[in-house]
């Protein structure tokens, strides 16, 4: 453990030694909990940090259109589409991926180190029950959803494949995600092919520069940003893990879309036959202010801008058709070869842009009272996991359904849009879909037909509710 000596030299060093302030009155206890804390900063890198946040915040506050200028629709020969595709190709490009799934080739990476503060639960998002019949939450879902695509692969192809689930976790949810899939058996998965591991936090930092406490031991600290990802899996040698097992794409998501479909083959199969080494699943933006990145070019280089960062005259641009200009929305599903991830880990990494976030953070005063400020004190310093675009050689973007591929879950019930109930009902409506496409017909309790319905409103449940598990039936297929 670092002396008090050792932490003090290092603070000084950074220019933060009002962390120490309190030290006097500290516990054993508390004090050793501190030094832990500081050992896990690195002077010059705390230094390099205080200074980016405070010129990035300045720069934030000033920030203007200028990016808006320089961004182009992504090309429409890079996009490929569902909507625009035959059963052939679609069927061409599925057969691709489920062959690769079928060899080991393909692992899945989630997301889910975020805090979920506009979610508002005490617990990691994956752990949300959005009210299904079956109870199930996210995280259960998205385990079924793997057993049932090796399956697919297995089915077709006579093997027993596996598709690892790499978890990356925060201090925030590391320990209540192990303990969740400890409590539950690891949803029926081996434990051994679901690897979590954690990202790194970094400290908030005042207006003046000098790193916020939240207690009179504790730095307020924040996970990096899911482009945190890339430092992560360095850290935690996951690449290595990743050539170990012979895998050779990554199919990365976040938590709480509950339409993800992971590894989907479809996607694999698109961006294997085309050699990318990136690629994003988008939707069709659904109006000019809906909160999702674009995926566009700025400067000839794909990139996604997020909905935070565009000005609203550029998000209502429309094309000749009268479409959205910018409407590949960012669904946070991105495609990876393990070359180009080893690429980005070992040589862009610190180039990756830093995101600005001013945010309330609670910390305590001078006298060490909490205070719980009312207005924006701190700034939060954020990588972003499709940064790396922008060194990929081969990018593409695949266009998918909306009903069938997202219905994020971001906000409490109550709000307008992205909450549990949105997205109970977009599952049950695609299941509903999917059982009159199986050319089911629905009783009611009297046995007596429910006219079947072809079209639903979004703030409606479906007819008829029937929830589909996920191990029953991964595409809305009722028979391989
Ligand atoms: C930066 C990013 O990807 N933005 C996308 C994200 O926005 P959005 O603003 O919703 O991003 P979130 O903050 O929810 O994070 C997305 C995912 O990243 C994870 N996470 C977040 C922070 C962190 O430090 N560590 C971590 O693992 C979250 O747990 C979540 O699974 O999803 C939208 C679709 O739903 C997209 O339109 C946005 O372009």
């Amino acid at each position: 453990m670092l002396s008090f000596e050792a932490a003090k030299a290092r603070l000084e060093t950074a220019g933060q030694s009002h962390v120490l302030q309190f030290w006097s009155e500290l516990s054993a206890e508390e004090s050793s909990a501190l030094l832990e804390e500081i050992s896990l900063l690195k002077p010059e890198e705390l230094l390099e940090h205080c200074r980016a946040a405070v010129e990035a915040a300045s720069r934030h506050s000033s920030a203007d259109g200028r990016l808006d200028a320089r961004m182009e629709p992504v090309p429409p020969e890079f996009i490929g589409s569902v909507r625009k595709s035959d059963e052939e190709r679609l069927k061409m490009w599925g057969d691709e991926g489920l062959l690769q799934i079928s060899q080991d080739r393909v692992a899945v990476l989630l997301l889910a180190g975020g805090q979920g503060t506009r979610l508002g639960v005490p617990y990691p998002k994956g752990m949300y029950n959005v009210g299904l019949p079956s109870g199930k939450t996210l995280y259960q879902i998205q385990a079924e959803h793997i057993q049932k695509v090796q399956e697919l692969a297995n089915l077709k192809h006579a093997c027993r494949c596996t598709i690892p689930w790499y978890i990356m976790t925060s201090e925030f949810t590391l320990g209540p995600t192990e303990k969740f899939f400890r409590d539950n058996e690891y949803f029926g998965l081996c434990p051994s092919n679901v690897v979590m591991f954690e990202q790194r936090m970094i400290p908030a930092v005042g207006f003046d520069g000098k790193i916020i406490l939240e207690k009179k031991n504790k730095i307020a600290m924040a996970p990096d940003g899911n482009g945190g990802l890339y430092r992560a899996l360095v850290d935690n040698k996951i690449i290595e893990d990743m050539e170990r097992r012979g895998l050779e794409y990554l199919h990365v998501y976040c938590v709480d879309n509950i339409l993800v479909k992971m590894a989907d083959p479809v996607f694999i199969g698109f961006c294997v036959n085309k050699g990318a080494d990136c690629g994003a699943k988008v939707v069709d933006k659904a109006y000019p202010s809906e909160p999702v990145g674009v995926v566009c070019r700025v400067d000839g280089l794909y990139q996604v801008i997020e909905y935070s960062e565009i000005q609203p005259e550029t998000a209502e641009l429309r094309g000749p058709g009268g479409e959205l200009l910018f409407s590949a929305g960012n669904i946070c599903n991105h495609f990876f070869t393990r070359g180009f991830l080893k690429e980005v880990a070992e040589k862009f990494e610190s180039q990756l842009k830093q995101h600005v976030a001013i945010k309330k953070v609670p910390f305590v005063d001078g006298e060490g009272n909490l205070v719980k400020p009312t207005k924006p004190n701190g700034i939060k310093m954020e990588k972003f996991v499709f940064d790396v675009f922008k060194f990929s050689n081969t990018f593409v973007a695949f266009e998918v359904l909306r009903e069938e591929e997202f219905s994020p879950l971001k906000n409490a019930d109550g709000a307008p849009l992205d909450t549990p109930t949105t997205a109970r009902r977009s599952l049950l409506a695609q299941h509903y879909r999917w059982a009159l496409a199986a050319g089911g017909n629905f009783l009611d309790e009297q046995d007596k037909p429910i006219p079947p319905k072809h079209s639903m409103t979004k703030n409606k449940d479906p007819p008829a509710i029937c929830e589909i598990s996920p191990l029953v039936s991964y595409f809305g297929e009722v028979k391989m």
